[in-house]
């Protein structure tokens, strides 16, 4: 990363473009402090594409600048001819971080530069702190998937006061993700300044007699057993944040209180007279399907739409399997930091390939029971992998990998057919890029003849091309 003032951009122009149309861009983000580099050699981790028309050969520039880094550049699209209405949105979808029309004003080069570098700016601040030990030590993780959603997290967490709802299957970080929200809502420079409190609240195990007080707090007396006046939840966590766990358990009476008091942005104490004001973040979260508990009229519409201001999903393990690594390693120094502990090879294939239904934390306890079996110096081995969870030699297939992801595709409401055909085109591709292409080989591991093979890859008779 570039120092603190420089910010260092690469521009990639592709032609035909207007007479001085790079040169101009290139001046006006100089003065908006982005130093140009050239395209060629390493490639900065921003990087501008320059073009008129979105023909094969800048869909191709595009592709080359998305995967050259892993999906860490951020590109931004800059038009300088007619884009066709949805055009934007397939360069997104081709990895642009954002698509920008030069405009066609005569000081159109300084307005765009000074958009460009705005945008420019912003993405080296939200890598600077994506790149930062407060996120980095929170959330371990490095598949596209994962820093997808974690420079989401840290762009709204630190440039706006957004309420948050994190969805999620259990065990995927959602109050991890919750506490760095917390964390860079009071450093949102990634400074160490601020107090502001985190109050948690797990909605799942308040009591009805009791909820109302864990919330609104409650005077001396205000019912049996309220020995002394209390702060509740609201006063607690004004100036900060308020974290919800497990929000869609939240009874309907309480939730029409809660709207209220996000509303109005006070509250009176149980058996209390005056309103006291209160200002705190509500970050909620679920692993419900709360549009399905509207629909089921179990959560009110109002109040979602209130909680959910921007929304986020941490991807289940099984989705960024890529991460399995750095998690366990980063478990193990919890465990042991005095240590690096090494896995042999069998220990990390069965680590990799073992499902885990209960997700990160769910790999933590694998880790942690495989560690304390183990003893001595040198990796950890199969034999420290407690008996009742060991592989069975020859294991059966379908396993559980499959079954997971035939449920998956079950829930999104996927038919038989449409599975199979992709279970098969899954299998072909796989092969062939096994074999790097050679249609001999990937039959054969496929155990079928070549020239089935070679009738799918031509799509025939229903199969796609495969390259
Ligand atoms: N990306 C991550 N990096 C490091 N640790 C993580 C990460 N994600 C989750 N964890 C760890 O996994 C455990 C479970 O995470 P967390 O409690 O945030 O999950 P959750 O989605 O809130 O679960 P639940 O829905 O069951 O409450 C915690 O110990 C947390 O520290």
């Amino acid at each position: 990363m570039d120092g603190a003032d420089t910010l260092i951009a690469s521009l990639h122009p592709v032609a035909p473009l207007p007479d001085g149309a790079a040169d101009a861009l290139v001046a006006g983000l100089g003065l908006a402090g982005v130093s140009v580099q050239p395209a060629h050699g390493k490639p900065a981790g921003l990087a501008v594409l320059l073009f008129s028309q979105w023909d094969e050969q800048a869909a191709a520039a595009l592709a080359a600048l998305v995967t050259d880094q892993c999906g860490n550049q951020s590109v931004l699209a800059v038009c300088c001819g007619a884009l066709p209405a949805n055009t934007g949105w397939s360069l997104l979808a081709a990895g642009a971080a954002d698509v920008l029309l030069w405009p066609t004003a005569p000081a159109g080069a300084d307005s765009i530069a000074t958009q460009a570098a705005a945008r420019l700016h912003r993405w080296r601040a939200v890598e600077q702190l994506m790149q930062s030990d407060a996120v980095r030590s929170c959330l371990v993780g490095d598949s596209p998937a994962w820093r997808a959603l974690v420079r989401s997290v840290v762009e709204v967490a630190a440039w706006t006061q957004s309420p948050v709802l994190i969805t999620g299957e259990t065990g995927t970080g959602k109050e991890q993700i919750a506490k760095l929200i917390h964390h860079l809502h009071q450093h949102p420079g990634g400074g160490l300044h601020g107090d502001a409190p985190l109050v948690l609240l797990d909605c799942s195990t308040l009591s009805p007699e009791l909820a109302g007080s864990e919330f609104f707090g409650h005077e001396k007396g205000a019912f049996t057993g309220a020995m002394n006046a209390r702060d509740g939840a609201f006063a607690q966590a004004d100036g900060g944040i308020l974290f919800l766990d497990e929000v869609g358990e939240l009874p309907l009476p309480l939730q029409a209180q809660l709207l209220r008091v996000i509303q109005e942005q006070q509250y009176k104490r149980l058996g209390g007279n005056h309103w006291q004001p209160t200002r705190f973040r509500l970050v909620c979260a679920t692993n419900r399907d709360l549009d399905a508990c509207v629909a089921a009229g179990t959560f009110r519409a109002d109040l979602y739409y209130r909680i959910a201001g921007w929304r986020c999903r941490p991807p289940p393990l099984r989705e960024r399997t890529g991460d399995i690594l750095p998690l366990v390693s980063h478990f193990l120094r919890q465990l042991d930091p005095d240590h690096a502990h090494e896995l042999d090879p069998a220990v990390r294939e069965y680590l990799l390939t073992r499902s885990y239904p209960g997700n990160v934390r769910d790999l933590r306890q694998t880790v942690a029971r495989i560690w304390h079996r183990h003893c001595g110096l040198g990796p950890l081995t199969i034999g420290d992998v407690p008996p009742d969870e060991r592989l069975q030699a020859g294991a059966a297939w379908p396993d559980q990998h499959f079954t997971d992801a035939v449920r998956h595709a079950l829930d999104l409401g996927v038919s038989l057919p449409a599975i199979s055909q992709a279970a098969a085109d899954t299998a072909m591709k796989l092969a062939l890029a096994a074999e790097q292409g050679n249609n001999q080989r990937a039959a054969a591991l496929l155990g079928i003849s070549d020239r089935a093979l070679q009738m799918r890859r031509k799509g025939k008779p229903d199969g796609p091309a495969y390259h």
